[in-house]
């Protein structure tokens, strides 16, 4: 796909009589050895008339026994003499293709060229291409003789990425995959013994238990590059992803996927397969949680760090508050459902199409089936079942979502402002299947609830038992928003430890919801099988709606976790 361009050829010329513009020969795209069509435009020596082009790339051509050929065309007479010609369009001389053609050790050889008759014409534009398509100027500055940053950037995020053990060493195994992910082919033993053997001649701690640091790895591309092979540093910045400006594509970080209306996104199991391997090499001491560090060292092959603080009280985390293997996973469950494009991209920063060798990052992504067909047919493969919790202000909302993470009030407490979630995310049992149940908390403002507050699996409706005023919110949220729609409702009387204060409406809860008799033994795995099964709740219970006694208090919680809810239906 890419587009036809021009190489144009300036030099002394050896006929007597030649045009001042010749014209201009096209080479098809099938015989040139980047697969570029290319047309040559020779410019004869009259070096203004490049001002006019819109070349691609400058050839200077000379012969190399007449010195006053080399100095008509030098590079600096070219530059002054054509001040419009554009910054970076490269400029190769014959000069360069002789330097070019030295020995190296991985990659096929070019063959050697002859600058003195351009016997091998071929290769003159051969490297013509390559200074276009390969071009130097990103990865490495001359002057300083090192790589640049950015390069070193990308070049240490595909260290990352590849180092699948994160030992800070790529072992043959991890050069292997390496080698056969970037140029298709295994590396052979000698092959990969002489690679490190050129590091360990050159330095002192690139070739390290027999493997290859990160300091090795980033001194064998400035080697490629500075014997003329950056294409080799080129195909395996492009394998991973980068574009010319060493920025990671759009096509690698956002690939097209097709979410119709009513389905959503889950993550499949070959996607959980890494993400656990993600966690297990960056889980350092195997405690199964991600300590701050590790968490830090799991985002270095990031831009930017993309879980904030309130990523800790959205799923469940440990007795210091670190991110749990089940928390870890929550989150990415979490963030697959609610905004694909950024799991798509975080999984395109983990390398996941590469190292599981996928055509792209959608790979890992399922959308799900219709959720009316679901309905149609009584039955879902859905794993992840949204749940909004509305309720008055200050009706315990947040603590009904923190509960569900194992957080009694105290805890609670000390969660920061500024450190708050407006969802909680984590894994319940419904007929023996673990499925997630993903609990949002929707701002209380009963005149602005929006089309995504309202969507979910199934609605909590959250009543404050000890103030008269907040029972009114949801029976009138209930009325206005869900007495028609097929969404499942639960009612739920949270602070039941504070006492009971009769509520300011016509009808008590318990007249509201008088007519479901429920008793569901664990308040979450209730909630996940009306999410899942809401023709059963429809069967059960006419309105859909049932009533709970919820209390939060930390005595309780502190025997089984979040079972201190106490679902009981109160009878009169
Ligand atoms: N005693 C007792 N207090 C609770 C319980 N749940 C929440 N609270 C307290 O009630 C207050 C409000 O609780 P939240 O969970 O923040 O209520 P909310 O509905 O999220 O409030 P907003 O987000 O402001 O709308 C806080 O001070 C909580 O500590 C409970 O079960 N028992
Ligand atoms: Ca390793
Ligand atoms: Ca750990
Ligand atoms: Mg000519
Ligand atoms: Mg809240």
């Amino acid at each position: 796909g890419r587009k036809p361009w021009k190489i144009l050829g300036i030099g002394e010329e050896f006929p007597d009589e030649v045009p001042l513009r010749a014209e201009e020969i096209t080479i098809p795209a099938d015989v040139t050895p980047e697969r570029v069509p290319t047309h040559i435009v020779d410019y004869s020596g009259n070096t203004h008339l490049i001002c006019e082009s819109t070349a691609n790339v400058i050839c200077i051509v000379y012969s190399v026994n007449n010195k006053k050929s080399i100095e008509k065309v030098s590079l600096p007479s070219v530059r002054t003499n054509n001040k419009q010609i554009k910054k970076n369009i490269p400029v190769i001389s014959a000069q360069e293709v002789l330097s070019s053609s030295i020995h190296s050790f991985i990659f096929p050889l070019f063959p050697q060229c002859s600058a003195k008759n351009l016997k091998n014409i071929s290769e003159l534009f051969y490297y013509a291409q390559k200074a276009v398509l390969h071009p130097t100027g990103p990865l490495y500055c001359p002057e300083e003789k090192e790589l640049k940053p950015s390069c070193i950037k990308a070049l240490t995020r595909i260290f990352k990425v590849s180092d699948l053990d994160n030992d800070g060493i790529l072992n043959d195994n991890e050069l292997n995959f390496f080698q056969r992910t970037c140029f298709n082919t295994p590396l052979a033993p000698q092959a990969l013994e002489d690679v490190k053997n050129v590091v360990r001649r050159n330095m002192t701690d690139g070739v390290k238990d027999n493997g290859l640091t990160l300091k090795g790895f980033l001194f064998l591309h400035t080697l490629f590059i500075q014997r003329g092979r950056h294409e080799t540093t080129w195909t395996v910045l492009r394998r991973f992803g980068y574009d010319d400006d060493l920025e990671l594509t759009q096509e690698y970080l956002f690939p097209m996927i097709k979410i119709p209306p009513d389905c959503t996104t889950e993550l499949n199991h070959n996607a959980y397969l890494f993400l656990q391997s993600v966690f297990d090499k960056h889980d350092k001491d195997r405690d199964c949680a991600l300590s701050p560090d590790e968490v830090k060292d799991l985002f270095k092959v990031f831009p930017y760090m993309p879980w904030g603080p309130d990523v800790n009280n959205t799923v469940c985390t440990n007795d210091q508050g670190w991110i749990t293997y089940q928390g870890y996973l929550s989150q990415w469950t979490l963030t697959t459902y609610l905004d694909v494009q950024r799991s798509l991209e975080y999984l395109g920063y983990l390398g996941y199409s590469i190292i599981y060798e996928q055509e792209s990052q959608a790979a890992a992504m399922t959308v799900t089936r219709n959720k009316r067909i679901d309905l149609q047919k009584k039955q879902t493969q859905r794993s992840v079942f949204r749940c909004n919790v509305l309720g008055a202000r200050g009706s315990g909302k947040s603590g009904f979502l923190q509960a569900f993470l194992g957080r009694n009030l105290q805890r609670q407490r000390q969660i920061r402002e500024d450190h708050k979630s407006f969802y909680a995310i984590s894994t319940t049992y419904v007929y023996g299947q673990e499925k997630y149940l993903l609990l949002h908390e929707v701002i209380p403002d009963f005149d602005f609830l929006s089309e995504a507050d309202l969507a979910c699996d199934v609605v909590c409706l959250v009543y404050d038992v000890n103030n008269p005023r907040s029972f009114e919110y949801c029976a009138k949220v209930y009325k206005q928003y869900f007495i028609d729609s097929k969404t499942p409702c639960v009612v739920i009387a949270a602070k039941s430890d504070l006492h009971e204060v009769r509520q300011h409406y016509s009808l008590s809860p318990h007249e509201f919801c008088r007519k479901h008799k429920l008793h569901p033994k664990d308040i979450y795995t209730r909630l996940t099988t009306m999410a899942m099964y809401p023709h059963m709740a429809q069967a059960d219970l006419k309105n859909s709606t049932f009533w709970l006694r919820a209390s939060v208090g930390a005595t309780v919680f502190a025997v089984l976790g979040f079972a201190m809810y106490r679902a009981l239906l109160k009878q009169r």
